[in-house]
């Protein structure tokens, strides 16, 4: 079987070890003969490939590894582009964060006024490695994590739409592993076949089934209804905040019993409730608990391996958010026809819905990239949300484009997580001011 070559772009990400330990893990069913790491920050990248270097030279001694900042080192020969950068690191992601409670609403990483401004960010720096990737091996394909999903995936549909970028995002595998976990399923979510449609962080299932089709969803409503996605509540290994946020999907649910919902509606749905919960701590966001945990785990491990020498008995921990983008990757490199859940123009599949959005559902994926599975027609209440939401999505991409502060300040005052146009141009204006060094220039 032919033996990929892979730059993980974001080496310095908390993600790329328990992504190399999942290459590692998948690698009879996805051989590798390169792995090279590119960050734009070589401090930071050094700590986490000087480990992955030992990890790699002891238990794949096969595969070829090297790291660097250059980007034609790094996207010459090369299969995939792994691509899993943050533009402005957690510090800019804090104060996505903290800025909009300043003004009475929540702070978060990819929803809200967290999510524009971190989208603002993150355009610019996606093209600028989509680029590399075309200039150096054009026949390559980025798997794309990088978030905002939902901006980054409407950008590149604008500005690259011939590229060979698939943007994915494995919050609906972690809720489909918790699913599948609530059915003891032996496989795991492998055992179900899905029909979910929506934006990324947005999104619905409409059909569960088990492979003899079998419908599953009476089941896992019955669950969901009474403790949302919680499967243990005394599950040591779930964070509270990520613990909180699978309970509030019993309230989600609530609201339209007919699907089961991503974890991520809780924002939109309810953001009177998250902005009430988080100003409890308005100094210690989500972003301060990824910094205290997360980000000090995986560089405290990495140093572990370089002062030791050795990976042997290592931290380093393979997650599901990595398993995902092997499977997308095999599926390609072996033709494989995989039923993958996507972020892809939408040009019909959902029937009732804007033809150019960029819309999550299930798609097959195989050699020449992938094919949409059709969902039909949407209920009202699903079309109506997304259809704010998504136009949101696009506004912001046209204020970056155009530099124009007028469709930014549209785009937050669209918003369903923001009250008014004055409180949405008081947190713009805050924004501005603090992606200075980020933000293209508005007027
Ligand atoms: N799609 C998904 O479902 C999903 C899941 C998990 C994480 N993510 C995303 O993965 C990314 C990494 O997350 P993390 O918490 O490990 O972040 P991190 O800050 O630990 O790592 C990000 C790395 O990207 C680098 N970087 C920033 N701008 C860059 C640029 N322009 N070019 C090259 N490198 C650049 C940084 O220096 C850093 O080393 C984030 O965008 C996060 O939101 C997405
Ligand atoms: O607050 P963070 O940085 O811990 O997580 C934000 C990301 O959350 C989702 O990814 C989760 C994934 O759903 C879960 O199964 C596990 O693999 O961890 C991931 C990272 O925590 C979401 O899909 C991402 O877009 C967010 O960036
Ligand atoms: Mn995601």
């Amino acid at each position: 079987m032919k033996k990929s070559s892979i730059v993980i772009a974001g080496g310095g990400s908390t993600f790329t070890p328990g992504i190399v330990l999942m290459l590692l893990k998948h690698s009879d069913r996805f051989p590798i003969r390169q792995i090279k790491f590119y960050d734009n920050d070589a401090e930071r990248q050094k700590k986490i490939a000087e480990a992955c270097k030992i990890l790699l030279a002891e238990r794949a001694p096969e595969i070829a590894f090297s790291y660097t900042t250059d980007p034609e080192e790094a996207f010459t020969d090369v299969d995939f582009v792994m691509a899993h950068i943050r533009v402005g690191k957690y510090a800019m992601r804090e104060k996505d964060e903290k800025i909009p409670m300043r003004h009475g609403v929540f702070g978060q990483e990819t929803c809200g006024p967290g999510g524009i401004a971190y989208g603002m960010r993150s355009i610019g720096g996606v093209l600028e490695i989509l680029d590399y990737m075309e200039k150096y091996s054009p026949k390559a394909w980025m798997l794309n994590y990088s978030n905002p999903a939902a901006i980054v995936a409407e950008a590149t549909r604008r500005l690259r739409p011939d590229s060979r970028i698939i943007n994915i995002c494995d919050m609906p595998v972690g809720i489909e592993e918790r699913m599948a976990e609530i059915l003891k399923l032996p496989n795991g979510r492998k055992d179900m076949e899905v029909r979910y449609y929506g934006l990324n962080h947005f999104g619905w299932w409409c059909d569960i089934r088990d492979k003899q089709g079998h419908d599953l969803m009476p089941q896992i409503k019955a669950h969901v209804k009474e403790h949302g996605y919680v499967v243990n509540p005394n599950d040591k290994n779930v964070e509270a905040s990520w613990q909180d946020t699978f309970a509030k999907a019993k309230d989600v649910y609530a609201v339209d019993p007919d699907t089961l919902p991503n974890t991520y509606l809780k924002y939109y749905l309810y953001p009177d409730y998250v902005f009430q919960h988080d100003n409890e701590h308005p100094d210690h966001t989500r972003a301060n608990e990824v910094m205290e945990h997360r980000e000090k785990h995986v560089f405290a491990a990495a140093k572990d391996i370089v002062d030791k020498g050795t990976a042997k008995d290592c931290a380093f921990e393979a997650d599901d958010h990595a398993s995902y983008i092997v499977d997308l990757a095999e599926a390609i490199t072996t033709n494989q026809k995989a039923r993958m859940l996507l972020i892809v123009e939408n040009n019909g599949a959902i029937a009732n819905f804007d033809p150019t959005a960029m819309v999550e559902i299930p798609c097959i994926v195989g050699a020449n990239g992938y094919e949409k599975i059709s969902i039909g027609k949407i209920p009202q209440f699903q079309k109506g949300l997304m259809e704010q939401q998504v136009s949101v999505e696009k506004l912001v991409v046209d204020a970056w484009i155009n530099g124009s502060y007028q469709k930014l300040w549209q785009a937050l005052t669209l918003s369903k997580t923001v009250p008014s146009a004055s409180v949405a141009k008081a947190i713009l204006d805050d924004l501005i001011e603090a992606n200075k060094a980020y933000w293209p220039e508005l007027h």
